[in-house]
């Protein structure tokens, strides 16, 4: 396949970063498929260059299919395909079944990247340590589903000894599939909550929206596709705009208009204190799984 100017770059970067330009994801479930959908729409990496392991051979078969170089073993995923960037994407439970296999590598692991929702660095580094101290450095980033269609929203955040060129890699990776900011690692749970978990509470909201919709007598199709473009283009005027949401959703509010009509209806069913609950509710079992993956002892 021929290689696009922005891979060739890439891979520059990362041969510049000390790396091998390659991709390796320690689980393939929904965000490591919407991480590779979008890293190869980006046209930033090439198929030859990610690697994946899974635990299920249903799941590597699908893989496969992708043609996707796919194992069902981490050790053999890391002995061939550990020396670029290693993507941990395991449900935090699975880690410490995962922490065996990079534990046992350390020594040729350059960086490894964790989405795990909740579990912190200082976890990941007790986890990850060999028994004589080795850790690679350690980046743990929040993305989210939209990043397979090039419109997600991440935030990372880096061990103290991660080198600013690994950094600026993954956040240019991440960056092709979407923004991604750099926060300190105590707003992480608040951003797992906002946006690693947001597209669910907007899909909900979709899919209500769309539900008054037909009850107002459209058809199920262009009731979900008027919602959802709708969102898309009340976010995206929120983003280009310098106004404030409350200023945006003012405009749409003719006095005794229809718009005030469903704000109220809207106020009546608490819609906003709803959401400011789902936030919150997210943030505290994101903090509650970061607990609960921590190692009692090394
Ligand atoms: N889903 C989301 O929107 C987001 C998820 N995250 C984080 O991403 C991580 C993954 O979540 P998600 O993709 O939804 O989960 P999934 O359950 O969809 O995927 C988990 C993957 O891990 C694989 N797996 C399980 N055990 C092992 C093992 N021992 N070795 C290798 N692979 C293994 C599974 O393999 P198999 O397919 O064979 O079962 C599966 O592919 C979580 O930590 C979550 O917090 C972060 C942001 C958003
Ligand atoms: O629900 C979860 O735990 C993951 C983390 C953020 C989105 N999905």
């Amino acid at each position: 396949m021929a290689k696009t100017a922005a891979c060739e770059e890439f891979e520059a970067a990362c041969v510049g970063a000390g790396l091998k330009p390659e991709i390796a994801f320690i689980g393939g479930g929904n965000m490591a498929t919407a991480l590779i959908e979008g890293f190869l729409k980006s046209g930033l990496v090439t198929q030859d260059s990610i690697f994946i392991s899974v635990l299920t051979n249903e799941s590597a078969a699908h893989w496969r299919k992708f043609g996707i170089t796919t194992y069902t073993d981490n050790d053999e995923l890391l002995d061939h395909h550990g020396q670029g960037l290693v993507f941990l994407a395991v449900k935090p439970h699975m880690l410490s079944t995962v922490a065996l296999s990079i534990k046992r590598r350390l020594s040729r692991l350059k960086v490894t990247v964790s989405v795990l929702a909740g579990v912190r660095l200082s976890s990941l580094a007790l986890c990850l340590a060999a028994n004589d101290g080795t850790l690679c450095p350690l980046i743990r980033i929040m993305p989210n589903m939209p990043s397979a269609v090039g419109h997600g929203a991440a935030v990372l955040t880096a061990s103290a000894d991660c080198p600013q060129p690994m950094v600026e890699l993954v956040t240019k990776l991440m960056q092709t599939v979407g923004t991604c900011d750099a926060i300190p690692e105590s707003q992480m749970d608040a951003a797992c909550a906002l946006s690693g978990s947001g597209p669910a509470f907007v899909y909900s909201v979709i899919e209500a929206m769309s539900d008054g919709g037909v009850h107002a007598g459209l058809p199920r199709a262009l009731a979900t596709k008027l919602a959802a473009q709708t969102v898309m283009g009340a976010a995206h005027m929120v983003l280009t705009t310098e106004k404030h949401p409350g200023e945006l959703k003012d405009m749409v509010c003719s006095p005794g208009g229809t718009t005030i009509a469903g704000i109220r209806a809207l106020e009546r069913g608490n819609l906003r204190s709803s959401l400011i609950e789902a936030v919150q509710a997210a943030a505290e079992r994101s903090i509650q799984l970061g607990n609960l993956s921590q190692p009692a002892t090394k």
